[in-house]
């Protein structure tokens, strides 16, 4: 039994919480909302964010006091929407013990400094590479509320951190492997979400399936060619993290980014998409990251660049695919 600590109780943070108490830990919730906490104490459940739940493990417990949630944590997971990461943690700094390992769950890229969490994290808490670990894969939050065997991939500069995340974690029906590369599952995270954007336009336009895997298989090269020169991985590609989770995300309604893509694919502008999402969308505050880091390594983001000008300038469905190729004929 490990105590664990959630930062964020929000759909995922909970649903994983959830998975943690169900692999045998502690598991402590950190939320700002009195309501979410005490909805989590008294009722045993997150009608908020996370209402197909209808009980919680009794291992589950919430505070809104910073310093009460992390002061035993050996394990604490930060599952907080990622444009607001630094700031609340940051409010963390000095609180965290000293042998705790952060996980970072989040999947998006930092808006203004164009860094991925890892580094925000690290930053924020002024947290040691060995003690940082991500954890990303195939995770629709519902569905792995529900149960529905699922497994992710926790990265670790420190192999021993990640073992023991993944110890900590796994259950019957959640299965966690482990892995070295930090960068690369933080890229397939984050910029599987821009793609899904994408794919759910297409979807939501009216197109098919051809239209919807070009779209994706694009995204996929993109997200490779950018990790890749960020310093990523190869294999972490086709791995949980990459396509696994390209494939749940870009293929669910349950996914927010598919379906704020399909809402602006039916003809919503960029507001009406917000005010109807089911949580956060992290794929939008990414795209303008992803296009000034493709500026920055000197690779081309055709498809996060399309969708930057989809969201400020709301160009239509057709225009965004005509940039996906820009003329002339290219290798694969
Ligand atoms: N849902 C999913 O299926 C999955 C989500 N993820 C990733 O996990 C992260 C969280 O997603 P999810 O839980 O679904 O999102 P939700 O929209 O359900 O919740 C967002 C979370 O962020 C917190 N938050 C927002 N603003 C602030 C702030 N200013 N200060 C502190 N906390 C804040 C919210 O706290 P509060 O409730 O108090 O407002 C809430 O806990 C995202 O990066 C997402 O990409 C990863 C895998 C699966
Ligand atoms: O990351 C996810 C599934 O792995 C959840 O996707 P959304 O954030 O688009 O809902």
């Amino acid at each position: 039994m490990t105590n664990v600590t959630v930062l964020g109780a929000g759909a995922w943070g909970t649903a994983f919480g959830q998975v943690m108490a169900d692999a045998g830990n502690d598991v402590t919730m950190w939320a700002i909302e009195p309501e979410i906490v005490e909805g989590i104490n008294r009722d045993h459940r997150n009608e908020v964010r996370l209402p197909s739940v209808d009980r919680l493990p009794d291992a589950m417990t919430a505070t809104g006091d910073r310093a009460q949630a992390v002061a035993h944590a050996k394990i604490i997971v930060v599952t907080i929407a990622a444009q607001y990461a630094r700031t609340a943690l940051e409010q963390f700094r000095g609180l965290v013990p000293d042998d705790a390992i952060v996980v970072s769950l989040m999947k998006g890229i930092e808006r203004g400094t164009n860094k991925r969490m890892d580094e925000v994290v690290r930053e924020a808490l002024e947290l040691p590479a060995d003690r940082f670990a991500c954890l990303s894969g195939p995770n629709l939050s519902k569905q792995v509320a529900a149960r529905e065997p699922a497994a992710a991939v926790v990265a670790s500069e420190n192999p021993d951190a990640a073992r023991f995340v993944a110890e900590a974690g796994t259950t019957p029906y959640f299965h966690l492997f482990v892995s070295a590369d930090v960068i690369g599952v933080e890229m397939c995270g984050s910029l599987k979400n821009v793609t899904a954007l994408a794919v759910g336009m297409v979807r939501g336009a009216g197109y098919g399936e051809n239209t919807a895997a070009m779209v994706q298989t694009r995204g996929l090269a993109e997200l490779r060619a950018l990790g890749r020169a960020a310093g990523a991985a190869d294999a972490t590609f086709s791995g949980l993290a990459g396509v696994g989770d390209l494939i749940a995300t870009c293929g669910s309604t349950l996914s927010r980014n598919f379906t704020f893509g399909a809402n602006l694919g039916k003809g919503l502008t960029v507001d009406e998409a917000t005010a109807v999402s089911n949580g956060v969308a992290e794929g939008v505050p990414t795209v303008g990251a992803v296009v000034e880091l493709g500026r920055r390594y000197g690779v081309a983001t055709p498809l996060a660049s399309a969708m930057s000008r989809v969201l400020s300038e709301g160009i239509s469905c057709e225009e965004m695919l005509s940039e996906l190729f820009p003329g002339g004929v290219t290798a694969e």
